[in-house]
């Protein structure tokens, strides 16, 4: 048996798992196995020492955690004798003690549990009868942390306290009583309650022979307590934990309790476990930069068992939907370049904060990628963005009875869901819509068979005047005028909407209200001109001769399009759910949710000051750890962003954790180069098939761009972004002049050369027969534009003159993903000990080419600035602008190159001119409408990034 126990540990697991001492502590880094040591140290003392498993009490901190240990435990000592441990959460081993001896502390041995919606509610209940001022959700929050301090509502009464903690102290006292004459015992009870009982009673717990605790640093004071209690009689205890991933301070968790435990036990014999198995050198070398920041930790040594691999990834990105639809092309790079060895599976993006996902899901969405969350609801599902969507669809097609029937009393206006039923219920027989049927009642033309008493009847009014009044909104807002997020915000107003979240969801609302935020983001960005004109040229069919258009209204189509991008940006993954079928996903998640979980490849995006550390956080070193605890989830690729304006519009800097001197030496700048053998190795590791080298070939031709080299590496908008904004300039200009709508930004994959000839033609006459102050004003600005990207252009030209050109720097003999999955692990510690010099050899090396790109891309934009400098002398050009597309990127490094897998290759010399054929899309039938005889579309690589999204939807759905 103890050759089952022990076998496939390493030496210090074995020590931890097998020593005498009586009091141990284990100190383990992330992926160094302190879930396999304790459960083996179970085993071992059932099965070696002799404990009986019902004298061993193991306590985690999670349901899941305790299950998963049960079932490692019951592969060595089997199910009978695994099933007699007492093993659960702190919660669930007190409730034991506390059913079986409560009466020893006047407990009744039928009390109830309050779960955390009756606690809520006893608050709210006690705070509304007595007028209190106090907010309940913050004192929900003051009564579990009193609690967990062990202070209750007398102590608490006792001390001296200004006004507000009077209040709070007698809604605690008043709470307390509740719970009382109601026989219930909250979260916090059932640990203090048991702490009272062991100590009134300790012969409860004689038989206890060891004690084992995992996550041990997350055991704030009263869980210490009752560690104590429980093994007071023979003192036998082991702890696992890692000061490093201590996240719950929020929760009162006590870091501290590590050295208050060797200051009770003085011969704790603590065993530290330094070997990952989990991530590559590389990624335990930069995340352990980070965790050293905090110099008042004490230093350890984390050894990674793997190579040292790729270096992780800082990239600095310029908006958050910028970083969004990066973070999903190296996805869809990566799993292509794999030959799809990596599948949405592998891949995590782990968030600081649920509200960040908002723009990550769309990117998602449009990308056709299955996503699922965990620790948190999908954006649009939120229930306060529901709402809202829901209010929006309403506006825009007041038929939908469904969401009419989930709206009209919420917020509440005391229409009953009976008189609701029975109006929906009548004007099905009807055959109207439950819109047009309430809007007959409230307008007195109708007077239904469904009891509508005066009460109903204001409600019914009032719901009917915030569609009203919104509708009016929108048909009043001019296209210029931001009409969507105008639409939004005059509903929220008119719903109190921040009030009603308040009241409703007291306990949370700031991060409701946060969310709510992110919608407003959202549809102010959609609003811009720009992206509004985008919007509807990709939603746009072609004209066709012959068949009449429906008039269009710009706004509403912005509405209807804006909304069915919101619906189809979750249907696919919906759909996958809803089959059953076990689908792909990639999962993305709070820092928090992913705790002791690992994927192949993590992304952290938003790591901009505010966002982490988070602007509300009181412990720096708390977010730092948080920041520790995601960047250790990774195995092979890890990728960490900041964008230079977060969601909300707002400036945002590097976070201070990644922006401090020396912190780069860690990161490369962009995702890696991945070539076949780094594929093999990957799959070895996986333990699955390689793809076979033809595979892998056909993936790839599917990619736009196989290398991460579309977004500029100093943070700035890619010249082929600009020059799109500065032509959807010159478009909204014309528009705005002309009151037209724009037919499309020019060059949209989407559009036809006939339609941007008849566009171009419209503006120009347009210019010609009119040239107000403002056309002349823009045009100044049009002019200041062109130079600037003139300039940059000069400027990439002569940074792609340097040599090596389009190198990546990287670590001889390091630095790629073959080398972490083939893992030679007798060269792994070597690998990693010479890891300083490495650094300075690479830096050494270090290029700095920092737009090194721009040089592909500088024909499109001299062409699109040629084309539009022909539109504001307004000649017409004779064709189409032909328009060169960026050669590949794509290059095999020569056998002697000291950058074997180096991602950027060497430009070439020359350039015959032509666009490749690769980057073109090909003028078969399929590009050619011979019906309404369109000439066949190019594909150009910014503008097929972001029409994608509406071709692809079209075609899946
Ligand atoms: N001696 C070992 N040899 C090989 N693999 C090991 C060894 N010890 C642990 N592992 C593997 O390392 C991975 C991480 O182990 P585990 O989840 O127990 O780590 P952990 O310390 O609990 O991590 P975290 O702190 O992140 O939750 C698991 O896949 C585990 O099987």
């Amino acid at each position: 048996m103890a050759g089952g126990i022990l076998s496939g540990l390493n030496a210090a697991q074995r020590e931890a798992v097998t020593t005498v001492a009586d009091v141990v502590q284990v100190l383990a880094p992330p992926g160094s196995g302190k879930t396999k040591t304790l459960t083996a140290r179970v085993a071992h003392l059932i099965a070696e020492r002799r404990l009986k498993p019902w004298n061993i009490i193991v306590c985690t901190f999670t349901v899941k955690a305790a299950n998963e240990m049960k079932e490692r435990i019951t592969t060595f000592v089997g199910p009978d004798c695994a099933k007699q441990l007492k093993l659960g959460t702190f919660h669930s081993v007190a409730l034991r003690y506390l059913k079986q001896y409560g009466q020893h502390i006047g407990l009744s041995k039928d009390f109830g549990i309050a779960d955390t919606s009756d606690s809520k509610a006893i608050v709210k209940r006690v705070i509304k009868q007595n007028d209190y001022t106090i907010d309940a959700g913050s004192a929900r929050g003051r009564i579990s942390t009193q609690k967990a301090k062990g202070i209750d509502s007398e102590q608490f009464a006792k001390t001296k306290k200004n006004v507000e903690q009077q209040e709070f102290a007698r809604v605690y006292q008043e709470y307390e009583e509740t719970l009382k004459a109601s026989n219930l015992l909250d979260y916090d009870d059932l640990l203090l309650r048991c702490c009272l009982l062991l100590r009134t009673e300790p012969q409860c717990v004689a038989n206890v022979e060891a004690l084992l605790i995992d996550e041990y640093q997350d055991t704030n004071n009263i869980q210490y307590d009752l560690m104590s209690l429980f093994a007071q009689h023979r003192n036998v205890i082991t702890i696992v934990g890692d000061p490093d991933q201590s996240i719950y301070g929020f929760r009162s968790a006590e870091i501290k309790n590590l050295t208050r435990m060797k200051q009770q036990w003085a011969d704790t014999l603590t065993i530290n476990l330094e070997e990952n198995y989990r991530s590559s050198g590389a990624i335990l070398h930069a995340a352990q930069h980070i965790i050293e920041q905090d110099e008042s930790r004490p230093p350890k040594k984390l050894q990674a068992t793997h190579t040292f691999g790729q270096r992780p990834i800082l990239r600095k990105l310029p908006t958050a939907a910028a970083e969004a639809d990066w973070l999903v092309a190296e996805v869809k790079r990566t799993q292509a370049l794999s030959g799809s060895l990596l599948q949405p599976n592998d891949f995590a993006v782990l968030l600081r904060s649920a509200a960040l996902s908002r723009a990550i899901e769309s990117a998602l969405g449009r990308e056709g990628v299955p996503y699922r969350m965990i620790g948190g609801m999908r954006f649009y599902d939120r229930v306060e963005i529901k709402l809202l969507i829901d209010y929006l669809r309403v506006v825009d097609s007041p038929g939908n009875s469904e969401a009419v029937e989930r709206i009209v009393n919420m917020p509440p206006r005391r229409v009953g869901e009976g008189t609701i039923k029975g109006l929906h219920e009548e004007a099905r027989l009807k055959g109207v819509s439950l819109w047009s049927m309430v809007l007959d009642v409230v307008q007195g033309r109708c007077k239904p068979a469904t009891k509508v008493n005066n009460t109903t009847h204001t409600g019914l009014a009032k719901f009917v005047d915030v569609i009203m009044s919104a509708q009016k909104k929108l048909a009043s807002t001019a296209a210029e005028d931001a009409p969507l997020v105008t639409l939004l915000q005059h509903i929220i107003k008119k719903l109190n909407y921040q009030d009603h979240l308040k009241k409703k969801y007291a306990d949370d609302c700031e991060a409701r209200w946060s969310n709510v935020e992110e919608l407003i983001a959202q549809t102010t960005e959609a609003s811009e001109p720009q992206q509004l004109a985008a919007m509807l040229a990709e939603g746009a069919l072609p004209t066709i001769e012959g068949i009449e258009r429906r008039t269009e209204s710009v706004t509403e189509d912005a509405l209807s399009l804006f909304l069915a991008n919101v619906t189809l940006s979750t249907a696919g993954a919906e759909k996958a759910e809803q089959d059953g079928e076990k689908i792909q996903q990639l999962t993305i998640s709070t820092i928090h949710g992913a705790k002791g979980l690992e994927w192949p490849v993590v992304f952290i995006p938003a790591c901009y000051d505010g966002s982490i550390p988070h602007s509300r956080a009181e412990d720096n070193d708390e977010e730092r750890r948080l920041l520790y605890v995601g960047m250790t989830r990774a195995q092979a690729l890890l990728y960490l962003s900041s964008p230079g304006r977060n969601s909300q519009r707002e400036e945002a800097s590097m976070s201070t954790f990644l922006a401090q001197p020396g912190v780069a030496a860690y990161f490369e700048e962009h995702g890696p180069s991945i070539a076949i053998r780094d594929v093999q190795g990957l799959a070895k590791t996986l333990g699955r098939e390689s793809p076979s080298d033809a595979v892998i070939a056909e993936s790839k031709r599917s990619l736009e761009r196989d290398e991460d080299n579309y977004w500029p590496l100093t943070g700035e908008q890619p010249p082929e972004e600009l020059a799109k904004w500065d032509r959807g300039k010159s478009n909204e200009t014309a528009w705005s002049i002309g009151g037209m709508r724009p037919a499309a930004v020019f060059s949209t994959a989407a559009v036809t050369m006939q339609q941007q000839q008849d566009f171009t033609t419209a503006s120009t006459t347009i210019k010609a027969g009119f040239v107000s102050a403002k056309a002349q004003y823009d045009d100044i600005l049009e002019e200041q534009r062109l130079k600037k990207v003139d300039e940059r252009a000069a400027q990439a030209k002569a940074v792609a003159d340097e040599k090596p050109k389009g190198r990546k720097r990287q670590i001889e003999g390091h630095g790629s993903i073959a080398s972490f999955f083939a893992k030679p692990s007798t060269t792994a510690k070597k690998e990693n000990e010479s890891y300083s010099n490495s650094i300075e050899q690479r830096d050494a090396k270090r290029v700095k080419i920092p737009l090194q790109e721009l040089s592909n891309v500088n024909t499109v934009a001299s062409e699109d600035i040629a084309n539009r400098r022909l539109m504001l002398s307004h000649k017409l050009p004779s064709a189409a602008p032909s328009r060169q597309t960026p050669r590949p990127t794509s290059h095999v490094p020569p056998a002697d190159s000291p950058y074997p897998f180096s991602s950027s290759p060497p430009q070439q010399d020359q350039d015959d001119g032509n666009p490749t054929t690769s980057d073109t899309i090909p003028t078969s039938d399929a590009g050619h409408d011979e019906t309404t005889n369109i000439a066949p579309q190019r594909k150009t690589l910014g503008m097929r990034r972001s029409l994608k999204g509406w071709n692809a939807r079209g075609g899946r759905h």
